[in-house]
């Protein structure tokens, strides 16, 4: 890498390795995060996902490749790469036995606030985190949701720039899930950057800017939610009929259809734009066939997700598109 990394990005790797034994993890892997943005790092169960977060949080050295974090390069520099990032997930911080109030004080310390600093700041937090009235319970007794959105919390009292959120939401109900969705949406707005990885694809798909998929120790695939959609093939527009007579017309005129003769519905490939769309509709009215409801299918990203990592042969990304 050159020493010109934009300021515009808050991660970057290049060929970033790391093997555990004869166990390959990450084979060279690259990375590229905007500041102020989301980036979702994807990837079936072992694919490697907390140790790209170890190694970029330095809690773990890699065994080749370079990156840097905050501008600052995680081999030479991980003290400060240390200053700049907030780490919380899958080895969270929480103490159970102390209260919620006495685990964010315990933090204020930890990153030498003053007395009355550390209050404010932990007051401020908790009361954003909606976990003032738990404050004075010990954390054992916090459910899941609170019990992230203190370890959340505890994060923040150092003001980091850059956060890793190790499967934020795992475990959690949909109601606290989107709680913690709304919460990383509000430090982002505030120009933190946030590298998530998660397992939820619905997660990355309503919170992340990019998103890369590991599978293989490799990033099999990364762009935006919609980019990644469209590497896939699947998508169509489907008619659906009241009428046999009208369904049969249309299935006879129209070529490379899939049909379901219960439904009475056909389904077209198609990308789904508009272009195509207009050129369907055309064609109906030219026929005089009418179809009682028209409905346009994309992938969504669990069909990425599963033809990305089931190591069949799907198309990957060209090298132009994958950073
Ligand atoms: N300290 C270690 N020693 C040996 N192998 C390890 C070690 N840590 C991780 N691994 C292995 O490396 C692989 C990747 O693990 P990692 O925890 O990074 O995956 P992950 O993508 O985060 O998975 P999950 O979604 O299940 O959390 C796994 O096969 C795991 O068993």
């Amino acid at each position: 890498m050159t020493t010109t990394t934009p300021h515009s990005l808050a991660i970057t790797a290049r060929g970033m390795r790391k093997a555990y034994g004869e166990k390959t993890v990450l084979d060279g892997i690259n990375l590229a995060v905007p500041t102020g943005t989301v980036f979702a790092l994807l990837g079936p169960n072992g694919a490697g996902k907390t140790t790209a977060v170890k190694i970029l949080s330095t809690l773990i050295t890699a065994d080749g490749g370079e990156a840097k974090v905050g501008g600052h390069d995680l081999a030479t520099d991980p003290q400060a790469v240390r200053a700049t990032i907030g780490v919380t997930g899958q080895f969270s911080a929480v103490d159970g036995l102390i209260t919620g109030e006495e685990n964010m004080l315990l933090m204020a310390d930890l990153h030498h606030l003053s007395r009355r600093e550390g209050r404010r700041t932990t007051a401020e937090l908790l009361e954003r985190f909606d976990l003032t009235d738990a404050a004075k319970k010990p954390a054992a007794t916090y459910s899941g949701g609170m019990k992230r959105r203190l370890d959340l919390a505890m994060t923040l009292v150092g003001n980091p720039r850059i956060i890793f959120l190790d499967e934020p939401t795992s475990g959690l109900d949909p109601r606290s899930r989107h709680n913690m969705w709304d919460i990383i949406r509000d430090l982002v707005t505030s120009g933190v950057t946030v590298f998530l990885t998660t397992q939820y694809l619905e997660e990355a798909d309503q919170l992340a800017d990019r998103i890369a998929v590991l599978n293989d120790g490799k990033i099999a695939a990364e762009g935006t939610a919609d980019e990644l959609k469209r590497l896939i093939p699947g998508g169509h527009i489907r008619l659906r009929f009241t009428d046999p007579a009208a369904y049969q017309a249309a299935h006879l005129a129209l070529s490379e259809v899939t049909r379901d003769d219960e439904a009475l519905s056909l389904q077209i490939p198609s990308d789904g734009s508009q272009r195509e769309l207009r050129s369907l509709l055309d064609w109906l009215d030219a026929a005089d066939i009418e179809a009682d409801e028209l409905t346009v299918h994309t992938p969504d990203l669990d069909d990425v997700f599963f033809a990305l990592t089931s190591n069949t042969n799907i198309p990957t990304q060209s090298k132009e598109n994958a950073r």
